[in-house]
């Protein structure tokens, strides 16, 4: 899944511009026609896919030490492949006049980040969404066991992602979390609804889980539409897509 700024975000995304300088710099307004995203996306996305799977075969071969740096070797030279033609930076967030964007970099659903885990996130229309995915080895904590930050990083997106709802740029203010028992790595599942609004605050409520199961970290966090972004702007200016 992938959340659209339309046009109409183009004043919300200015006012981050020039609020926050640089780093709203990396929302880019971009004319790739979206038949041409897509086709990279496609690409770009099975590329990532192959290198999260070399990130769990790194963690988990067993294979002799020369065969580790042999293989080494290649990863260096491939590597070097991809560095010929790349961005000064970041991936950032773009987005076309079609009503497309994509986000490629993003730490929990960048399509095109081997270490964000494959998570597609639902949205309802009522202000509540769920995921489920799978976390391997790359996320382990505790042996066996899914890593703290890691149940904190997946339980900000989709809470982010409820109290923007893709019409209104929210951010992270607090996020509070209980570890209530410890999640095992293998399937998991998170959920978040709106448990409130009063004014620019939006509390969010989530958890996540081995599907089916007791909660493992429950999450309550107050999210924020910043002063400088009004409700009335940033709703107008936010939209999204049901695939990516
Ligand atoms: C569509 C895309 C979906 C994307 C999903 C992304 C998920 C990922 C989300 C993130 O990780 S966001 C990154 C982590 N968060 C940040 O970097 C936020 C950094 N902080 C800020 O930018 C500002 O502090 C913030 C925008 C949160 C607030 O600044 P404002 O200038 O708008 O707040 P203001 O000072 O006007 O305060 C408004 C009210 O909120 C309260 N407040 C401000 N900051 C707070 C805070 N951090 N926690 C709790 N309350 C807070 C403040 O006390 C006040 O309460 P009262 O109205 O009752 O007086």
């Amino acid at each position: 899944m992938v959340c659209t700024a339309g046009p109409a975000a183009s004043g919300a995304l200015s006012v981050m511009r020039e609020t926050l300088g640089m780093t709203m710099e990396m929302f880019i307004h971009d004319e790739t026609p979206t038949d041409e995203v897509d086709r990279r996306e496609k690409v770009l996305s099975g590329l990532a896919d192959s290198v999260r799977d070399l990130v769990d075969a790194t963690i988990r071969s067993t294979v002799p030490d020369d065969e580790l740096a042999a293989v080494r070797a290649e990863v260096a030279a491939l590597a070097a492949r991809l560095r010929r033609q790349q961005l000064p930076g970041p991936a950032g967030v773009h987005y076309n006049s079609e009503g497309r964007s994509w986000n490629w970099g993003n730490a929990v659903v960048g399509l095109g980040n081997a270490v964000a885990p494959p998570v597609e996130i639902v949205h309802d229309a009522f202000g509540s969404a769920y995921a489920e995915m799978t976390l391997g080895a790359a996320y382990e904590g505790p042996p066996g066991m899914v890593h703290g930050g890691v149940s904190a990083l997946m339980l900000d997106q989709i809470m982010g992602e409820t109290a923007s709802g893709f019409k209104r740029l929210t951010m992270t203010g607090t996020l509070t979390l209980r570890y209530r028992r410890p999640l095992p790595l293998g399937p998991v599942r998170m959920d978040a609804r709106i448990a409130g609004e009063e004014g620019r605050k939006i509390t969010v409520e989530a958890r996540i889980g081995v599907p089916g199961e007791d909660t493992a970290v429950e999450a309550t966090g107050l999210f924020l539409i910043p002063r400088w972004a009004s409700v009335d702007e940033t709703e107008q200016g936010w939209s999204r897509s049901a695939e990516g």
